[in-house]
């Protein structure tokens, strides 16, 4: 048989092979011009950046906070962001009962850092809002003359500063709990969920909002979503349509509540049952002493309903630092005889049964953030319980000089706002053992802080919407991520294709 002829030249390239070779090249600068344009075409506009400004003006001092937004995405959850806040120097505005020609202008300088934190060219178009807390409420109820006096002197300097004034009022207990809650809840992400969240929650019947606790120096709030139906207290509940969702919230806020006024309201307890011009309270540190005007004790609605005569006009304090005794004594200023409804926390108040986690907020994370109580791991009621009685047992000699950077009339109080922290979610509002771990004491949420100014602000721009906006159903992050997995995917089939057809030496049966 004759054996094939061995010629020099190269065996040419089928057609098939070059048309799959040309193809190849093709799809792999189809994929890479499809990841380019995925990339370049999809990439976030400049940011075009708005402001808002609230006033929180509450009862122990006011607090001025910026927050800023992309334009853009102001019907999103979670994008508005606390970029400044600045501490009003000296009183709350209802300190200046008496001087209210001057409530105004204690703003000024706040309002001052605001203007360097805002573009000058968008001053104009960024609204301020003042919104006046307990301090105020006690203050109108006590000289609504006064509080109104108080009230115009903050306008006239709010719309004297460069921003587009939207109003200086006392808002209500109910909505400083509402607005309280919707911040936490917007802050933590809980009104929007999309894609795997969404399902996940659409699967499981879990509470997916975080009730809201707020302990001011003169309120308190308790907000939370409850499924109890029918309301035995339809004055406590709140209906809001978020992002397409329905909320059915029960609010309360107790006015003389706040720290400040439940010390105040014990102390004039106190020097009722003793009448003597000096008292030991176990609330106060051993060793800690403090003079009080009784004027000043009973100035108030919180104290002024069992005001008597006194022979003296000053009230001695000393501390005894007795946990116990001082849980006693705070123990009486919740009522909790009687109730006309099926549960009640405490003044006859209807509390429905507690539902879910709770974030709780201003002076509950004050003073648990500086009993070192706040942690990711929640710490256990008796270990809380057991940090409080040892700190009031502390000798105040020893308490002050260990914390000599902190205002004396703060660290004094720590003592008592550990025990009353505790009897207002233990006695108070019914937490226990088991549920006592669903409280996260917050300060922060990112850079936000927690309280109601931005629940308020969300509300009065309009940003929160009742439906869900439309949206693309990827974030741009997954889109450009699907569409570089897919060209993948492609080029890899390709080239894979192409070496089967190919055949090159390396994959022939007997080389490899
Ligand atoms: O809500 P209202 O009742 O109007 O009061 P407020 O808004 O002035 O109340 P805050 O939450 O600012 O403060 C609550 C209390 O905590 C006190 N406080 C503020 N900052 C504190 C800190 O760093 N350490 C300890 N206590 C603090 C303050 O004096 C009040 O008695
Ligand atoms: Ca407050």
């Amino acid at each position: 048989m004759e054996e094939p002829k061995v010629t020099g030249t190269k065996p040419k390239m089928s057609w098939t092979r070059k048309i799959l070779l040309i193809l190849g090249f093709l799809s792999t600068l189809a994929a890479i011009a499809l990841i380019t344009v995925a990339v370049t075409q999809n990439q976030p506009l400049p940011k075009n950046t708005k402001y808002g400004i609230v006033l929180d003006a509450g009862s122990s001092h006011t607090n001025l906070y910026v927050y800023e937004w992309p334009a853009e995405k102001e019907n999103d959850t979670g994008v508005v962001q606390q970029v400044e806040v600045c501490k009003v120097e000296g009183p709350g505005i209802s300190g200046y009962s008496r001087d209210t020609e001057n409530a105004g202008h204690s703003l000024v300088q706040c309002l001052r850092q605001a203007q360097g934190v805002i573009p000058s060219k968008q001053h104009q178009e960024t609204p301020v809002y003042l919104g006046a807390t307990a301090g105020m409420r006690l203050l109108s109820l006590e000289n609504k003359n006064a509080a109104d006096k108080v009230l115009s002197s903050v306008e006239k300097t709010l719309r004297s500063a460069p921003f587009n004034f939207q109003g200086a009022r006392i808002i209500s207990g109910q909505e400083e709990g509402a607005y309280g809650w919707i911040t936490i809840n917007y802050l933590l992400g809980n009104f929007k969920q999309s894609g795997w969240t969404k399902l996940l929650h659409s699967l499981k019947s879990v509470s997916e909002t975080s009730g809201a606790l707020d302990l001011g120096g003169a309120s308190t709030q308790i907000t939370f979503v409850s499924d109890e139906s029918p309301s035995e207290s339809p004055d406590n509940l709140l209906y809001f349509r978020l992002y397409g969702k329905d909320y059915r919230v029960y609010t309360h806020s107790f006015l003389c509540y706040g720290k400040d006024q439940a010390l105040q309201q014990k102390l004039a307890r106190d020097l009722q049952s003793t009448e003597s011009s000096s008292i030991l309270d176990p609330c106060f540190h051993q060793g800690y002493q403090r003079t009080i005007n009784i004027s000043d004790l009973f100035k108030n609605p919180c104290t002024s309903v069992g005001k008597k005569e006194f022979p003296f006009s000053q009230l001695y304090v000393m501390g005894e630092g007795n946990y116990e005794k001082c849980r006693r004594s705070i123990q009486n200023l919740f009522n909790k005889t009687s109730c006309p409804y099926s549960s009640c926390s405490f003044n006859g108040i209807y509390l429905p049964p507690l539902q879910g986690d709770f974030g709780a907020f201003s002076a509950f994370y004050f003073v648990m953030n500086f009993l070192n109580l706040t942690n990711d791991n929640p710490f256990a009621l008796d270990k809380v319980a057991s940090a409080v009685q040892s700190f009031c047992a502390r000798p105040w000699h020893e308490v002050k000089q260990a914390y000599h950077q902190i205002k004396e009339k703060y660290l004094s109080e720590y003592c008592f706002s550990g025990a009353y922290i505790l009897s207002l979610l233990e006695n108070g509002y019914e937490f226990n053992k088991e549920n006592w771990q669903r409280i996260h004491f917050l300060g922060k949420i990112g850079s936000s802080d927690a309280g109601w100014t931005l629940g308020y602000m969300l509300n009065l721009t309009n940003m929160i919407p009742a439906e869900e906006p439309a949206a693309p159903p990827l974030s741009h992050g997954s889109y450009v991520g699907l569409m570089v997995l897919c060209s993948l995917v492609l080029v890899s089939v390709l080239v894979l294709a192409w070496l089967l057809f190919h055949k090159p030496k390396c994959l022939q049966k007997g080389i490899v």
